[in-house]
């Protein structure tokens, strides 16, 4: 191997270990979001509250939006990132309170 591949090797190696790393902080971050989650839907379930909230997921997204912007990432990724995971998140919150 010469020196250009190797070093390239050594690059791609210390970015991988990086992607890593950010996907462990995105599990765990996500893990300890859904315990928030599932808690809002026992209060839904507990207090007949529907499970979703359209007037917060707005609020939400403007928030996201203005965040990628800030952090360089494409807001729209950041807008059906948050979408998926708000979608997944109803689906708790109707099967806690019985509705699925
Ligand atoms: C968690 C809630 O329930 C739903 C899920 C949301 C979320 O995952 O952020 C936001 C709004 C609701 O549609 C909530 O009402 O706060």
């Amino acid at each position: 191997m010469n020196d250009v591949v190797a070093r390239a090797a050594e690059l791609l190696a210390d970015h991988r270990e990086s992607i890593d790393r950010l996907d462990a902080i995105l599990i765990y971050t996500l893990g300890e979001r859904f315990k928030h989650t599932q808690q809002v839907g026992q209060l839904k379930a507990e207090h007949d509250l529907p499970p979703s909230d359209p007037d917060r997921e707005a609020v939400q997204i403007a928030r996201l939006e203005d965040l990628a912007r800030r952090a360089d990432l494409d807001p729209d990724f950041a807008k059906k990132f948050l979408a998926f995971i708000i979608e997944e998140v109803i689906q708790h919150h109707k099967k806690i309170s019985g509705e699925q």
